[in-house]
């Protein structure tokens, strides 16, 4: 949950709607956002996502709703501020961007939105921060997808908004061009002060970039929470199956020269990772698949295993996969899934409350 805040979002909406298919779709949440950092708005095609964002942005109203962003009253009975008197940036899946204006001429458009004059030097930061300098004097046509959409999230933020809303915005590009601009959406995570909701469907996405997930399944929020929290929890339909993981934030504390690995350091656990030459000291997310860790009754000698740490079950859950099953352990502070098959289960005969030994096969850093 988010500690009350006046500088956080209310979101509540009820809307329905029927499909000409004859299928209703009724979206209902109220919910209490951060008010910095990425929110992810996770969920399967069709829960509602894109519907809940559209109505932060006005684009859509709600037959009942409220929504207060930052202490200011956007939606309350009969108030109902339109889209383009909201401060916000709206990204969206395909980057549409003015086709006969080059990408200068793309962001001088936004700057003229601006509710006040943007330095050169804020130009040269946004410019600088999504890596466009070079297709500026390039008309849309001439600029790969990924290119297009870097201009399209600097043109977002050169209207200067207080909340940033990006529907998918990675959904339309290839695999190689989703590696490529990711980097940057990371920087901007970094950077930005100002809140960014972000729509996606991507387990991968969510887990590099969001700090907070509230996932959707038919219209209605089922988890919401740090993504730690949410990410470790095995009964959420929307994350299990073969991307279920764990997300742990730590630190590095040592650093392995001659094997190039990074001792990272959790609340109550340490796990050697993959050195890939941040400081010492540095923040350090991973993810560990569920399929990555297996379990033994005892502690091993002789593994090629490097993570290895004693765990209690406390939960088993099923998979979405018939053969298959979660179980959830307690690490120190830290929550790890494992992914068995059932018939592992059995013959070692696992229980809740059990002692065993988690044995991680890979961490994947993920920032
Ligand atoms: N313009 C529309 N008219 C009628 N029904 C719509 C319209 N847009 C969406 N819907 C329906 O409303 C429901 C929610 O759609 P929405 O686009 O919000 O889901 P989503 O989670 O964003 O899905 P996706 O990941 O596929 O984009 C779906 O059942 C969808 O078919």
């Amino acid at each position: 949950m988010v500690a009350a805040d006046q500088h956080a979002i209310h979101a509540a909406f009820k809307l329905s709607r029927s499909h000409a298919s004859g299928e209703p779709f009724t979206l209902d949440v109220d919910i209490q956002l951060p008010s910095s950092g990425v929110t992810a708005v996770f969920g399967h095609s069709g829960s509602g996502k894109t519907t809940f964002l559209r109505c932060v942005a006005g684009l859509e109203r709600a037959q009942a709703g409220q929504l207060t962003v930052q202490g200011e009253v956007w939606q309350k009975e009969n108030c109902h501020v339109p889209t383009h008197q909201r401060p916000i940036g709206y990204v969206f899946q395909e980057a549409s961007l003015f086709e006969h204006l080059t990408g200068m001429g793309n962001l001088a458009f936004a700057m003229k939105r601006a509710p006040t004059p943007t330095s050169d030097e804020g130009l040269q930061q946004i410019i600088e921060l999504m890596g466009i300098e070079s297709v500026l004097t390039r008309l849309p046509k001439h600029m790969s997808g990924g290119e297009r959409q870097r201009v399209a999230i600097a043109r977002a933020l050169l209207i200067q908004p207080r909340l940033l809303l990006m529907d998918e915005p990675l959904a339309s590009l290839d695999h190689q061009r989703k590696q490529e601009i990711l980097p940057y959406l990371a920087r901007l995570r970094a950077s930005l002060k100002i809140p960014i909701l972000y729509v996606s469907h991507s387990v991968d996405e969510i887990a590099q970039l969001a700090d907070h997930v509230v996932v959707l399944e038919q219209g209605t929020v089922v988890a919401q929470g740090d993504i730690g929290e949410v990410f470790a929890r095995t009964d959420l339909n929307a994350l299990s199956g073969f991307d279920t993981g764990a997300v742990w934030q730590g630190k590095s504390v040592a650093r392995d020269e001659q094997w190039h690995l990074v001792k990272v350091s959790f609340q109550q656990t340490e796990l050697w990772v993959r050195d890939t030459g941040e400081a010492l000291g540095s923040s350090i997310r991973v993810r560990i698949l569920a399929r990555d860790v297996s379990l033994a009754r005892t502690a091993l000698d002789e593994t090629s295993i490097l993570n290895r740490m004693p765990a209690t079950i406390t939960d088993i859950c099923p998979d979405r996969d018939e053969a298959m099953i979660l179980v959830r352990l307690d690490c120190g502070q830290e929550v790890l899934i494992a992914r068995l098959t059932k018939r592992s289960l059995d013959k070692m005969a696992l229980q809740v409350g059990q002692e065993v030994w988690a044995q991680i096969k890979s961490v994947a850093i993920v920032r």
